[in-house]
């Protein structure tokens, strides 16, 4: 493995993984204790599955939005479809994106029916399947990095169990040729993942197409977020980890859940695709840290808090933005407007994924 400037994201080869398993073990602690990015590469997922995924998510984003209600996001299963939904605690504003998230159980009324998108059930799910192999092998190193038994980080994600929350995201920003929308919108807004770990995918054009990510983050309670936005540009193949709350938390802050955005590009503003592999401990996994945050709670009561501590900095951020808006009565704020389905901006939503 090269070595890379302290600035530059590094890339993982997971080849010949149990020669080399000190080796990657190392870098991949490195690569968490700073950028808390990284690139995976020989991962295992052939380039061939990866564009059948995204040729399956287009077939299905393709269906009209009356076809994809009939699997409507469901949000205590934290499934389904869903369009400007995703409201950041950051800035208030919705993703300009639609997504389709699946899960492992508990959810045979939401998988697409094979006469809107052939044989997508059996497509996706093993595609998930391959994607908790490659977040398995990656918890693996963590554990080990981190002092921990090897499977330390891999038995409380088990998706065998009924109450596994590793779920898979399918997300199509819109394409805004010709829109016009304020300039503070993002495709998605800066924010962290409240998860372990992502797998994140990108189509093999699509490396330099606006995710950036923001080093400096040192307390996981905080919604404290650096000003250095550097470009995360995964080559073809390469999959992008991200570190997640659940993780930084778990490691007492040692490693890092970095904020990161996926920015409204200058120039071409069709459609963007990415896929999301969300690995989240089981519902009643205990996380513990060992220094800062001894203080143990369930995985599912940690997502509970932090939902609920989201949905108390938006309601901040619409209280001040409702003041301001009395102060000065003439301002005009024209919230991005898609379609005939107006975006209401000025209600306090709840914010309705989990992730
Ligand atoms: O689409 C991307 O590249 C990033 C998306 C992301 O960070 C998220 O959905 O959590
Ligand atoms: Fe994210």
């Amino acid at each position: 493995m090269s070595q890379y400037p302290s600035s530059q994201i590094l890339s993982i080869d997971l080849s010949s993984f149990d020669q080399r398993r000190d080796e990657i073990v190392q870098a991949i602690m490195k690569a968490a204790k700073t950028h808390g990015v990284f690139y995976v590469k020989n991962h295992g997922i052939p380039i061939e599955t990866l564009r059948e995924m995204f040729l399956v998510s287009k077939q299905f984003f393709a269906l009209s939005d009356s076809t994809k209600k009939n699997y409507s996001l469901d949000v205590p299963r934290n499934a389904g479809w869903e369009r400007f939904a995703q409201i950041r605690p950051q800035t208030g504003l919705a993703d300009l994106k639609e997504s389709m998230q699946l899960a492992f159980h508990h959810i045979p009324d939401l998988w697409p029916d094979d006469k809107d998108v052939p044989h997508f059930q059996d497509k996706v799910q093993q595609f998930m399947e391959d994607c908790n192999q490659v977040s398995q092998r990656l918890l693996e190193c963590l554990a080990i990095g981190l002092g921990f038994p090897q499977d330390f980080f891999t038995r409380c994600h088990d998706v065998s169990q009924p109450d596994a929350l590793n779920t898979l995201r399918f997300q199509h920003y819109y394409d805004l040729t010709g829109s016009s929308h304020g300039s503070e919108y993002y495709r998605a807004g800066p924010h962290t993942d409240p998860d372990t770990l992502t797998l994140l995918f990108h189509e093999e054009h699509d490396q330099t197409s606006g995710l950036e990510t923001c080093q400096g983050r040192t307390d996981v309670t905080t919604f404290e977020q650096g000003s250095l936005w550097l470009p995360v540009t995964p080559q073809p193949g390469e999959l992008v980890c991200n570190i997640g709350d659940m993780m930084m938390r778990w490691s007492d802050d040692v490693l890092k859940s970095n904020f990161h955005r996926v920015n409204l590009p200058k120039h071409d503003l069709s459609s963007r695709y990415s896929i999301c592999y969300f690995t989240q401990a089981n519902k009643s996994a205990f996380i513990q840290g060992r220094t800062k945050y001894t203080d143990g709670l369930t995985a599912g009561d940690y997502l509970r808090q932090q939902m609920e501590r989201n949905h108390q900095r938006l309601k901040k951020l619409f209280d001040q933005r409702e003041q301001q808006r009395k102060g000065r009565p003439q301002q005009k704020h024209t919230p991005f407007q898609p379609s005939s389905q107006p975006y209401n901006n000025n209600n306090v939503p709840e914010p309705v994924l989990a992730i």
